[in-house]
């Protein structure tokens, strides 16, 4: 059943727990962790050894016997019981003091659009062993629009892009609910991972991932003038340090490829909206949050191939659990908002 508005307010806890970060906000506090969803583990002991930036910082730099896992992918919790020893360790602390003055901890967390019931429980698993009595389910797309200011209980179409790591969430929100939505299996990871793979055809060049990050702000800064940047990674075949300069525009061909699948998502949730919807649409445009919001001339590029604009949540990264959080302080009035509507 659909959680309401009155169920989230008797929440003090709001997690979204991602794929790329986990995010906690606590109510009357604010954001209280916002980490890297990564635990580092000592193989021969079964300790858990860092968690967060920390263990993210591990990434690739371990010997043998740790291991750096991720137990969250795609939105869906991938091993419960790592997840749960990686919330305790970046929450625990944080949240002692509301355990002991709420021994009835009610806990709120952000899901996927049209989340499989075996994702949501997996979700409940982890947070109830956090000691939560309930754990409520609100829908990631109505919590990012709430985030981002949007009034998403008026009567006027809202269009929300929620970009994450593995995913990119497409909805037209009216009247607190999602009218049409869609979910494209393309996120930051992909057009991370086009560019690395660009790297290593075309110029026979390893780089890590997060790498990547300076060179999608050299493409964003680079005008017509500016076709070239020099990137610096491994020599695939010697392996030894080497920099190359590559063509920004073989670059920005590479990133395309991932993000004409979230040009077909949008297009696809117009197409089964009413006229009317669209006709707002036109004027109010997208509004895009998540992680992957923050790449340098995404909103630009939606602009320009939609022809709606577009523009980045101020906070995009954080949007979805301080909507939730807003819900749960009971900043957004009660009238039709019905957040796991579908
Ligand atoms: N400044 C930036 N520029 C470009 N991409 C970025 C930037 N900061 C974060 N990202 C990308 O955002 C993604 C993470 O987004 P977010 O924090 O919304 O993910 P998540 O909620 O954990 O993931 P998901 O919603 O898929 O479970 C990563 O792919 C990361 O590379």
């Amino acid at each position: 059943m659909p959680v309401s508005l009155e169920q989230l307010r008797r929440c003090s806890v709001a997690v979204d727990l991602g794929a790329c970060r986990t995010r906690v906000y606590l109510k009357g506090t604010g954001l209280i962790v916002d980490e890297p969803s990564v635990a580092a583990v000592n193989t021969r002991t079964g300790a858990l050894l860092a968690v967060g930036e920390l263990a993210e910082r591990m990434t690739g730099r371990t010997p043998e016997h740790i291991r750096v896992v991720r137990p969250v992918s795609g939105g869906t919790v991938v091993d419960i019981d790592m997840a749960q020893r990686m919330l305790r360790q970046l929450i625990g602390n944080k949240l002692r003091k509301a355990w002991r003055r709420r021994p009835t901890l009610r806990i709120a967390a952000c899901t996927p659009h049209d989340s499989e019931p075996l994702t949501q429980r997996a979700a409940v698993e982890t947070l109830s062993a956090l000691g939560a009595r309930r754990v409520e389910l609100a829908d990631t797309l109505i919590c990012a629009a709430v985030g981002c200011g949007l009034p998403v209980e008026h009567p006027e179409a809202t269009m929300m892009v929620v970009c994450g790591a593995a995913t990119t969430q497409v909805a037209v929100l009216s009247l607190g609910s999602i009218v049409a939505a869609e979910t494209i299996q393309v996120g930051g990871n992909s057009i991370d991972h086009a560019v690395v793979e660009h790297l290593r055809t075309e110029h026979e060049l390893m780089l890590p991932n997060p790498a990547v990050r300076p060179l999608h702000l050299v493409l964003h800064a680079a005008d017509d003038s500016t076709e070239r940047a020099e990137v610096h990674g491994r020599d695939v075949t010697t392996g030894l340090a080497r920099s190359v300069v590559v063509e920004t525009a073989g670059v920005r061909r590479a990133i395309s490829t991932p993000l004409t699948g979230v040009l077909d998502g949008i297009r696809g949730v117009l197409r089964r909206c009413p006229p009317d919807l669209v006709a707002d649409l036109s004027d109010r445009g997208i509004m895009l949050a998540g992680g992957s919001a923050l790449l340098p001339g995404l909103d630009t590029m939606l602009s320009q191939a939609t022809g709606m604009p577009a523009r980045t949540a101020e906070r995009p990264d954080t949007a979805a659990v301080r909507g939730l959080g807003a819900m749960m302080e009971g900043k957004v009035q009660p009238m039709h908002l019905d957040p796991l509507a579908g």
